[in-house]
């Protein structure tokens, strides 16, 4: 065993996290595939390169190490020789229909030596004129397939892979690996199984969320709040029933999770509001920025360990916001700095741009996104050190600092 995760809490001083700098999988994307890819919008690479490697400076200039998915990814099928059993669970996963067609993308795919480049080409996706496809002489499903097709893509790209927050999470010194919301997304939790699994530094993590449970659930609604408190979004991207899940494992597995208590944040089903983490994060000690828009429907539950083994307790939370946090963390107070000044208009466009999405890398110090500027006016009021973030093409993909990130180790507070 050679874990080397530890995660227990959102503002310990950062000091190793897993990014994605977005490749040729944001050449792929066309306006017909944008809403089924979930992307508002074509970002332009050059650029979003660019601003991706401004994020990834900023985090080592702050004495962060970076690792790049992709890299890991490819360490870990080299090291343990699973490049072919990774490959048939990706194209068994990729939507592919047809048997010859599998096996011309597969040979495609052997063809490829390097594993990095490889693992970009799993990432990118394939046009149907990259591939000298069989005739359909022999197979409906090449007949009916082709005629129903409507999209040039044989393989979708995986464009949301640079939002490395959400299909695993680092939670104490194991992972929840996800089973993710969308088909689309949910290839991309292929790549934690690998890296937990097969990793040198990581493998054999102790999983207290599997790929194949039967809910959804998703890393950008996962808060750690402290090493036996977590805070968790019930959204559009998690349900209620994997946090049931989630808390059964955790205070009833046999890992070694040290969680005992769950918070779960009832927020709006909507794209705007998809994770906690779009709308509340930690930013100190005892502040979290917010979204004003989710004040008034917030419910939170409190999970425990109920009277009998595999019975949770559950309870309402009759209070403000700020006394339930600041109760969670053994606080006497919390701040909350409302995104956009709590001007409904200000707030309501610095949320969509992830104005409340931010990376803590230390107490008081957090990467924010350039083009909030009113939220990032209140936040250096407030007395926050900020690492600005260009943001014009990023932003396209709806997730900001903190969903382009994925700590892997944190030091105590
Ligand atoms: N934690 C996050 O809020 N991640 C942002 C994910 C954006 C991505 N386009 C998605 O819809 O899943």
């Amino acid at each position: 065993m050679a874990n080397g995760l530890y995660v227990h809490s959102e503002i310990g001083p950062l000091q190793k996290v897993c990014l994605h700098r977005p490749g040729e999988e944001l050449l792929n994307l066309t306006p017909d595939d944008l809403e089924r890819l979930l992307f508002d919008d074509i970002p332009f690479l050059e650029v979003a390169q660019a601003e991706h490697d401004k994020f990834a400076e900023l985090l080592r200039g702050e004495g962060v190490e970076v690792l790049y998915l992709e890299k890991l990814v490819a360490e870990a099928l080299d090291a343990a020789g699973t490049r072919e059993e990774f490959t048939n669970q990706w194209l068994d996963e990729s939507g592919l229909r047809g048997h010859s067609t599998r096996a011309a993308v597969k040979e495609f795919m052997d063809s490829i030596e390097d594993t990095q480049a490889f693992v970009e080409k799993c990432i990118a996706g394939i046009r149907k004129n990259e591939i000298d496809l069989p005739h359909s002489n022999g197979s409906l499903s090449a007949i009916v397939d082709d005629q129903d097709a409507v999209t040039d893509l044989l393989i979708d790209p995986m464009p949301n892979t640079y939002f490395t927050r959400d299909p695993f999470a680092i939670v104490g010194k194991g992972v929840n690996l996800n089973h993710m919301y969308s088909v689309t997304r949910n290839r991309e939790t292929i790549f934690g199984k690998y890296i937990f699994r097969d990793h040198p530094e990581y493998n054999d993590a102790p999983l207290w969320y599997r790929r194949d449970s039967a809910y959804h659930t998703e890393g950008g609604d996962v808060l750690n709040l402290n090493a036996h408190t977590l805070a968790i979004g019930i959204s559009q991207r998690t349900q209620a029933s994997a946090i049931d899940t989630l808390a059964r494992n955790m205070f009833w597995g046999d890992k070694g999770s040290e969680i005992d208590t769950i918070y779960a944040f009832n927020i709006p089903a909507s794209r705007a509001f998809m994770h906690l983490d779009t709308v509340f994060t930690q930013i100190d000690v005892d502040k979290f920025t917010i979204h004003p828009g989710i004040m008034g429907t917030l419910q939170v539950f409190k999970i425990t360990k109920g009277a009998t083994d595999g019975e949770l307790s559950i309870e309402e939370m009759n209070d403000t916001l700020e006394h339930i946090l600041a109760k969670a963390l053994g606080l006497d107070a919390v701040k909350l700095i409302k995104c956009g000044a709590g001007d409904p208009v200000a707030a309501a466009r610095e949320q969509w741009n992830d104005g409340s999405n931010t990376l803590c890398v230390a107490p008081g110090k957090i990467c924010v996104y350039q083009r909030n500027t009113v939220t990032n006016d209140v936040l250096y009021k407030e007395g926050l050190d900020l690492l600005v973030v260009p943001s014009a093409e990023l932003s396209r993909g709806r997730g900001g600092p903190r969903c382009m990130s994925m700590p892997f180790a944190r030091a105590d507070i």
